[in-house]
């Protein structure tokens, strides 16, 4: 785990130490927009068409982030537009790698660097800016074309994943749709501040307090959520929006990995009816499920993160991610 200064690898963990324990998360950097070709303004600098083929999503099947974009991917079929690799799950002292190994493959996502057979993640981002400063972080949005990252900021990748290639796809279904937008952007704060970057705060806080002052909230959440879903099937109304996606990835994560390693166990989700009962619809939405992979996600957050678990033994369970009987 490190990160590039100016355009150099440095192999660092995060530091907490500055900020009393708390792991405060990095803002993305490359925040291009792919829009459809009758929006495009070559004089926009951040405007890229949305061209089938020209595109190529980097992701790690580990990470919440990046399953976003796999999931907006399968939902507004763009499988044949753009291609898409994964990182080992194991994040070590060149951070995210592209080494493949018979058992981490997927058979959903080829795993390496089809473009330029590079070995680090890093030399994707220096590849786009030889001077780069920052964390490397997955997923990246890059472009064949310019030879650059479009984006690698997931909030905004499948926000353009939903309407983007609408044209070329003709699929319409809207995860964002106008009239709800207040709504949506409202839980999202919420649920990213303390469930997708809660679990995080809780799991890499180095203090006893900067873990209470993250794991409290984070169940706050959970509680009020589950309350929602008591007279609703999705977190804005009847219908799935980006909001039900984005919570999605990190609910599929917690009883096997956020519940032990990042020590949010207060309760697991199998204890809450209705979030057990909402993640297991979501999980059977068409091709969903296919997005996930348990393997690459246990092994990475056991055997990368040794600050936490320095033995690397990844555990077995648990033997089920909902109950299906409540
Ligand atoms: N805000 C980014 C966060 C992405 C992110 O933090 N990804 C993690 C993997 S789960 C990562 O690559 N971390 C590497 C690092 O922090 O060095 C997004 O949502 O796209």
């Amino acid at each position: 785990m490190g990160l590039l200064i100016d355009g150099k690898w440095h192999d660092q963990w995060y530091d907490t130490k500055a900020t009393n324990g708390k792991f405060v998360r990095s803002q993305s950097q490359f925040r291009n927009w792919l829009v459809a070709p009758k929006d495009y303004d070559a004089d926009n600098s951040k405007h890229f068409p949305a061209e089938s083929g020209r595109y190529h999503l980097y992701v790690s099947l580990a990470c919440p982030w990046a399953h976003r974009t796999l999931i907006f991917r399968q939902l507004k079929e763009l499988e044949a537009h753009i291609s898409v690799s994964c990182v080992h799950p194991h994040m070590l002292e060149n951070g995210w790698q592209f080494k493949q190994e018979e058992r981490f493959d997927d058979a959903q996502v080829p795993t390496g660097d089809p473009l330029f057979g590079s070995d680090f993640a890093h030399q994707i981002y220096t590849k786009a800016d030889p001077k780069y400063s920052g964390r490397v972080t997955v997923p990246i949005l890059w472009d064949k074309h310019t030879n650059t990252i479009v984006s690698n900021e997931s909030a905004d990748i499948i926000r353009m994943f939903n309407s983007a290639f609408n044209d070329l796809t003709g699929n319409q279904d809207d995860y964002y749709p106008e009239e709800k937008r207040a709504e949506i952007d409202d839980i999202n704060d919420r649920i990213y501040d303390t469930v997708n970057n809660g679990v995080y705060k809780s799991g890499f806080a180095t203090t006893q307090e900067a873990y209470e002052e993250a794991v409290a909230p984070l169940f706050e959440t959970l509680d009020f959520l589950e309350q929602r879903l008591e007279t609703q099937a999705y977190l804005v109304g009847e219908q799935a929006t980006e909001a039900d996606w984005r919570l999605f990835t990190t609910l599929i994560r917690f009883d096997p990995v956020y519940f032990g390693h990042f020590k949010c166990n207060l309760r697991r989700i199998i204890d809450y009816p209705n979030l057990n009962a909402y993640l297991e619809g979501l999980y059977n939405t068409a091709n969903v499920a296919k997005t996930v992979n348990l393997t690459h996600i246990k092994q990475h957050y056991y055997y990368s993160h040794d600050t936490i678990n320095p033995t690397r033994v990844v555990p077995k369970g648990p033997d089920t991610l909902f109950r299906s009987d409540m």
